[in-house]
């Protein structure tokens, strides 16, 4: 089957200049290869959501593109230079990664936490702590701050990490843009109530807005198709689909990358969402 790439998102928006690259990269684990050789790209102001069945190496895919393992073949770049060349302190301020089980080893509290995310910024902490506020109300963990992070629940932790993993990134100057930066997340809302799923879905439209590259894996098209650019559809150990979700959320698609019938309901913004 063609893989379906669009040159625009079905809101009309131009799809911006490309960020981070991976040319025939192939996704493994040990011996077992999840993936066929991969060629992607994801561009600034783009938030791509990633969907597949369990165990289809949607976690591995992330982890090669947050350049914490190396590619045994093909190229992966960020800003046009390979990944591997780049220095961890450059990495660090370029792109954050939020783990589908992101959790501290230590009894941290979640404001220590947060200013540990600002550690590459050279900084007034005055500025450092008024952006931690920031991102803490954006978030709806002001209340949470001055409480161990292991006393916390599952929701409450994931909105934590996702705080940090955004205040990584975000340049002191909040008027700067966020063009060639990158955020992966995998599963961010998993743990999420309804108000919450809809308040970070909210928080990331307005990021990618500024310029930021959003790459998020998640298992809930119907919460995240609404609000990103483009879904890609891992299947077959392959790309199997890669558009607005739009147009790749079919039945057809749908049975084929997940093993089952599902039904599609279509609103009159022409927004599909996935039954069963
Ligand atoms: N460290 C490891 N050693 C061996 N196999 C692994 C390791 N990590 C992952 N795998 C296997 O690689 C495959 C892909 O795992 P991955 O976590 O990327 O899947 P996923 O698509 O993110 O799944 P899920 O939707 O369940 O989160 C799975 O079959 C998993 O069991």
């Amino acid at each position: 089957m063609k893989i379906e790439r669009l040159e625009q998102s079905d809101n009309g928006k131009r799809l911006n200049t490309e960020l981070l690259t991976l040319k025939d990269v192939v996704i493994a684990r040990g011996k077992k290869r999840l993936l066929e050789p991969l060629s992607l790209s994801f561009h600034t102001a783009e938030f791509t959501a990633i969907a597949g069945e369990n165990g289809c190496g949607k976690s591995t895919l992330l982890s090669m593109l947050s350049g914490v393992e190396t590619p045994f073949n093909g190229e992966l770049t960020l800003g046009g230079q390979a990944i591997s060349s780049l220095s961890a302190n450059h990495l660090a301020l370029q792109r954050a990664v939020m783990a589908q089980s992101a959790s501290t080893p230590f009894g941290f509290i979640a404001d220590e936490l947060l200013h540990l995310a600002r550690y590459q910024h050279i900084e007034l902490l005055e500025q450092k702590s008024r952006l931690i506020n920031l991102v803490a109300e954006q978030f709806d963990i002001t209340h949470l701050l001055a409480r161990n992070i292991q006393t916390l629940s599952g929701g409450e932790r994931q909105r934590i990490f996702l705080a940090k993993a955004v205040l990584q990134i975000l340049p002191s100057d909040q008027n700067e843009s966020l063009e060639g930066k990158l955020l992966l997340l995998d599963e961010p809302t998993s743990a999420l109530d309804l108000r919450h799923q809809k308040l970070v879905m909210q928080q990331l439209v307005a990021l990618r807005e500024k310029g930021l590259c959003i790459v998020c894996v998640s298992h809930d098209l119907n919460l995240i198709s609404p609000y990103c650019d483009r879904l890609i559809l891992l299947g077959e150990k392959r790309c199997l689909a890669d558009g607005p979700p739009a147009r790749v959320l079919t039945t057809d698609m749908l049975s084929r990358c997940y093993h089952t019938q599902l039904n599609l309901i279509k609103n009159e913004q022409k927004q599909v969402f996935v039954t069963h």
